[in-house]
């Protein structure tokens, strides 16, 4: 084999460069070892031609982005900030948003999936603990021995009389809150959602990530929702974390495309095991004695984001599409600082700031925040979401914290920020139906916040209540001078948010450019 010359006769420069002579190819290289060589050196600089290509890109996208219009949206955990993204993107980019509906289905699948296996664990925890589980209805020995009538019972003067043939076959069964080899063989037929529950977060890949039983995830998130908090004080001890960035969209085809025939097959086997449960799920849900163990258990996912158990028969169809509604109500915890990109379809787009916005979706738990702070620089509005429902709910993070004054306690901070001076500040007074729900529940709001007094417990005086609060802070601690938009919100209710949004959307426009004195 020909063996290459000596360096010196190729690289003379080599003998006096120490840096050339440790990089020059070996002296005593074979044809072969050269062709490895020049082939590694052309892949090594066309990932660093790739890497100085995405800079590139970066910076050009950064100064394009400068121009555009910035919308940050903030909160506490579960305040509804994705739901708002995403009513955002339903009402100005309804095309879009149809092409991307589709890919929903998977978590929504996941959300309810969780939800079963929630219950699974709790069946199985108490099925564990109890006497062997009695048969769902054995016949009697009395009635299968013998067609004909009972002999009478014996008179006796000093208990009570034992029980007649009837009175014996009721006394067997069950009452209707205990658990039965029923249950055992549901829980067994539902075992395959577990293996459904893995499949699906490998299928969403790098958007998930696992909560611990103490609330911190991986990155040391806490959790905060009372979801969150039984679930991971049932025996999983475990939380799912979805990240809600394009990662999952992406791994399930977004953009209304279907993935690769792998990945399509994954979600259709996921499909496949959801639809042949159906029947079973629905029963679970259905079941009194499940139903008053996970009361016992005080386990109560039916008020839990993200819960889908009631419209279980819809969604595991083999046919199943997400709804708006669905996706609005899907629960995606947000994990960092997203960005996304709001192409108005609709609306008037005269002007430049009135086509494209840029938002900013942050996750809201306390261990969060300090993410959002290099955003605040840039930003031109945020929208602020308080929910008032949770009057009477403590932070997961800070058991100590209520979340009403954690809101409140936010809201101070972001509307004193000097950085933040010259930002528009919208106020979303939201979950207002969740409130509404409650006080008819009969939740005493001066039970909590003794500051309420003995005004009217109704939803509407307490929302103008908080209104009035936020305002006057909004007023006494902004740096300068600047107006108040402040709007009672369910964003779950899409119809009803449109007209909001389409509201805010002139009004910061408006702002916008009477600040850039472009009226
Ligand atoms: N009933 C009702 N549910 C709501 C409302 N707003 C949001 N939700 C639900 O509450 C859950 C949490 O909402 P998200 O938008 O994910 O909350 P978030 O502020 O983004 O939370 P993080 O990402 O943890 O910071 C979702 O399942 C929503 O569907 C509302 O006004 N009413
Ligand atoms: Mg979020």
């Amino acid at each position: 084999m020909a063996k290459f010359q000596s360096r010196s006769k190729f690289l003379p420069a080599a003998l006096d460069d120490p840096l050339a002579a440790a990089i020059a190819p070996p002296a005593d290289e074979t044809e072969a070892e050269r062709a490895a060589r020049l082939q590694k050196e052309t892949e090594a600089k066309r990932i660093s031609d790739d890497i100085d290509e995405g800079i590139r890109q970066e910076r050009d996208a950064w100064k394009r982005n400068k121009a555009l219009f910035k919308l940050l949206l903030l909160g506490q955990s579960e305040s509804g900030k994705s739901t708002t993204l995403k009513n955002f993107q339903l009402t100005f980019a309804p095309k879009a948003w149809q092409e991307e509906r589709a890919s929903w289905r998977a978590v929504i699948q996941l959300n309810l999936v969780r939800s079963v296996n929630i219950v699974l664990d709790a069946l199985a925890d108490e099925l564990a603990v109890q006497p062997a589980a009695r048969p769902q209805s054995s016949p009697s020995p009395a009635s299968t021995a013998s067609d004909g009538p009972s002999p009478p019972p014996s008179p006796s003067e000093d208990g009570p009389a034992p029980p007649s043939g009837a009175e014996h076959e009721r006394a067997r069964q069950p009452a209707p809150a205990e658990l039965t080899s029923k249950h055992t063989l549901l829980k067994l037929r539902l075992a395959p959602l577990r293996h459904v529950e893995r499949e699906l977060k490998v299928r969403l890949g790098a958007a998930t990530c696992e909560v611990s039983a103490d609330g911190a995830d991986a990155q040391g998130v806490m959790h905060a929702t009372p979801f969150d908090a039984a679930y991971a004080r049932s025996a999983r001890g475990n939380d799912l974390c979805l990240r809600s960035n394009r990662s999952w969209r992406e791994a399930l085809g977004g953009s209304g495309e279907v993935g690769s025939g792998h990945e399509r097959s994954l979600e259709d086997d996921a499909t496949e095991v959801i639809a042949g449960c159906r029947d079973d799920i629905a029963a679970l849900w259905a079941d009194d004695a499940v139903r008053a163990m996970l009361r016992r258990r005080k386990i109560r996912i039916e008020e839990s984001p993200g819960f889908f158990l009631d419209e279980s028969e819809r969604i595991t169809t083999r046919e199943y599409e997400p709804s708006d509604e669905d996706v609005v109500r899907t629960r995606l915890r947000t994990v960092g600082v997203q960005e996304y990109r709001l192409k108005f379809e609709t609306g008037n787009m005269d002007r430049a700031i009135a086509k494209e916005w840029i938002m900013y979706d942050v996750g809201g738990s306390r261990t969060s925040r300090a993410a959002w702070l290099p955003y605040f620089e840039d930003a031109n509005a945020i929208l602020f979401l308080a929910p008032v429902s949770c009057f009477d709910e403590l932070l997961a993070e800070d058991r100590r914290v209520n979340r009403l004054e954690d809101s409140f306690i936010l809201w101070k901070s972001i509307v004193q920020s000097k950085l933040l001076a010259k930002c528009i500040i919208v106020l979303f007074l939201n979950k207002y139906d969740l409130l509404a729900k409650k006080l008819k529940a009969g939740v005493k709001i001066n039970k909590y916040l003794s500051s309420f007094g003995d005004r009217d417990n109704n939803a509407p005086t307490f929302a103008k209540y908080l209104h009035h609060k936020f305002r006057e802070q909004h007023k006494d601690l902004s740096p300068e001078h600047r107006s108040f938009y402040g709007y009672v919100t369910s964003v779950v209710d899409t119809k009803a948010t449109a007209s909001t949004l389409a509201s805010v959307r002139d009004g910061l426009i408006q702002q916008y450019l009477q600040k850039a004195d472009l009226v």
